[in-house]
């Protein structure tokens, strides 16, 4: 199958003219709101929904209330960060560690975060959305290998490439393309961002350099070491610990749930 994958390098990279609604867009904000949502989905959250500003959390949290009064706790988990720290108000911040069963299972979740969840909205007119990261990353690969048209969106870093989520696209590129017909060139055709995520995902690998060293050299990782969250760079950098993926469950409507493989 011929298969063509764009990665936008920051959300505003999406080019206006790219044909989204034919794609199948993949969301990466590997520190952390797609991990955060891929260990959420693991530990049984029922509804991931994300939005990009607090007052819309609070709106959502508050009219599934008065919905579902006579079903208590039916009221959605507030979750998220600013400036990386948990929000005034909301349940959970935005450290995978705090998605357990105990807390999640059976919960809908209301998601906001600086990055993540705007990257989604950017996407929104997507034939197919997906939330990625390298926890899940063969999951990923599954769910999109037969789709003829990728896009990749890279959360970034409030505007900048952030390293971490162009190494996860160029990780599932590398994926998609490991049954290619010779070693060094991938078979997929892929623009030229695809082809520089591809790029700095290979140079990364060095037996001399963990993936984690490098999420921490960059700027999502610094940014989460400075606000002393240096232990979810671990966490986020372990590589298909979870086989399933939070996918948009109706167009239209950033509503995610984890599909298990
Ligand atoms: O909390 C995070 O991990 C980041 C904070 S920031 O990118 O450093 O502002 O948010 P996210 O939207 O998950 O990238």
């Amino acid at each position: 199958m011929s298969r063509s994958i764009s990665v936008a390098l920051t959300p505003s990279g999406l080019a206006p003219e790219c044909e989204l609604h034919q794609a199948c867009s993949i969301i990466i904000d590997v520190l952390r709101a797609t991990s955060v949502m891929t260990t959420a989905g693991l530990a049984g959250a029922k509804r991931m929904i994300t939005c990009e500003n607090i007052h819309a959390a609070f709106e959502i949290a508050d009219q599934s209330d008065s919905e579902r009064a006579d079903q208590p706790p039916s009221r959605p988990l507030l979750c998220g960060e600013r400036h990386c720290k948990p929000i005034d108000g909301f349940d959970l911040g935005n450290s995978p560690a705090e998605y357990t069963p105990d807390r999640v299972v059976g919960r809908d979740i209301v998601l906001t975060t600086t990055n993540g969840t705007r990257a989604i909205q950017a996407a929104m007119r997507s034939r197919r959305l997906l939330a990625a990261s390298f926890l899940n990353l063969a999951a990923t690969v599954a769910a999109v290998e037969s789709e003829p048209h990728l896009q990749i969106v890279c959360a970034g870093t409030n505007g900048q490439i952030s390293y971490e989520d162009v190494l996860l696209a160029g990780a599932i590129i590398d994926r998609l393309n490991e049954s290619g017909s010779g070693p060094g060139e991938p078979t997929d055709h892929l623009d030229d961002s695809a082809r520089i995520a591809w790029s700095a995902w290979r140079q990364s690998l060095t037996p001399a350099r963990a993936l984690e060293e490098s999420l921490a050299l960059s700027l999502g990782g610094r940014n989460l070491i400075e606000a002393g969250y240096t232990s979810d760079i671990g966490r986020c950098a372990q590589i298909d610990t979870i086989d399933g993926i939070a996918e948009r469950v109706d167009p239209g409507k950033a509503v995610f749930r984890f599909v298990k493989r």
